[in-house]
């Protein structure tokens, strides 16, 4: 499986405010960009945080984009991937509306009705790990499954949970003109953090976008 993580970040390195509520950081061309990696992907995945700040769709937008998907024979939206260890996913969330396959990646804390409540609602429910989801396990049951490229959208406690397990091929970091601060704001790499043996991906590319830049790094 190739695992691409893109995230769009503040001058300072931060993903959203303290209050973790959903902020535009990228802009019209950087969210052009990000389409294009979703059209791309068998998969996108994102933390439960990410699904209560911002009840994502995690769809293709662009119509286009889709028609070239189904014409390759490919669903015209990738399915979505929800690290949820004790299933925290509201039942009404968006990414449970059916408009693509959706994982929701548990551990094995994860309630039995919970998850039955899940699957009701259309759900694929993979478990592994004892109170926290499993990505080393859980992935590659995924990749059992058909899904080779993994598109991670975050947020910072998830891309340090797949750093930590050296499941990161590609980084894409919009840095956006924005100054968030906060030492309680989401970064792009939260959870407890290296103290030694840092990941030290090599820069790839540069390149100027609306009026912020992409860094790609490769790990
Ligand atoms: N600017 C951007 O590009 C983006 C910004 N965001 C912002 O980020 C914030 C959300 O980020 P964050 O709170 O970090 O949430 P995440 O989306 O990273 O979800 C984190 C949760 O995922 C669950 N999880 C399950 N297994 C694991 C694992 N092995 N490793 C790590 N996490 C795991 C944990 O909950 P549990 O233990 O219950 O399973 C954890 O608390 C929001 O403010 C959102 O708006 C989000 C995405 C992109
Ligand atoms: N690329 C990017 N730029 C920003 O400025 C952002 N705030 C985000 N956030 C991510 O986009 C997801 C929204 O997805 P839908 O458009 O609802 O499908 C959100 O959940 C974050 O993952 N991304």
């Amino acid at each position: 499986m190739h695992v691409v993580v893109n995230a769009a970040m503040s001058v300072d390195g931060k993903l959203s405010s303290r209050r973790r509520e959903q902020i535009a950081i990228s802009g019209p061309d950087d969210f052009d960009r990000v389409d294009q990696l979703r059209a791309d992907s068998d998969a996108v995945m994102v933390g439960v945080g990410t699904i209560l700040a911002d009840d994502p769709s995690l769809t293709v937008d662009d119509a286009d984009r889709r028609a070239a998907r189904a014409e390759r024979g490919d669903p015209e939206n990738p399915a979505r991937v929800i690290a949820d260890s004790r299933i925290r996913t509201p039942p009404d969330a968006t990414v449970l509306d059916g408009r693509a396959q959706t994982y929701l990646l548990v551990s094995e804390a994860a309630p039995p009705d919970f998850i039955e409540e899940m699957e009701d609602a259309g759900a694929y429910v993979i478990a592994a790990g004892q109170d926290r989801v499993d990505l080393t396990t859980t992935l590659a049951k995924l990749e059992g499954d058909g899904i080779d490229q993994l598109m991670v959208e975050g947020g910072g406690e998830l891309i340090f949970g797949l750093l930590e397990e050296a499941l990161v091929d590609e980084l894409f970091v919009y840095v956006g003109p924005k100054v968030i601060g906060g030492r309680d704001a989401p970064t792009l790499a939260d959870g407890d953090g290296f103290i030694e043996d840092f990941p030290e991906p090599e820069l790839a590319d540069v390149e100027r976008v609306d009026d912020g830049v992409v860094l790609h790094w490769q790990f």
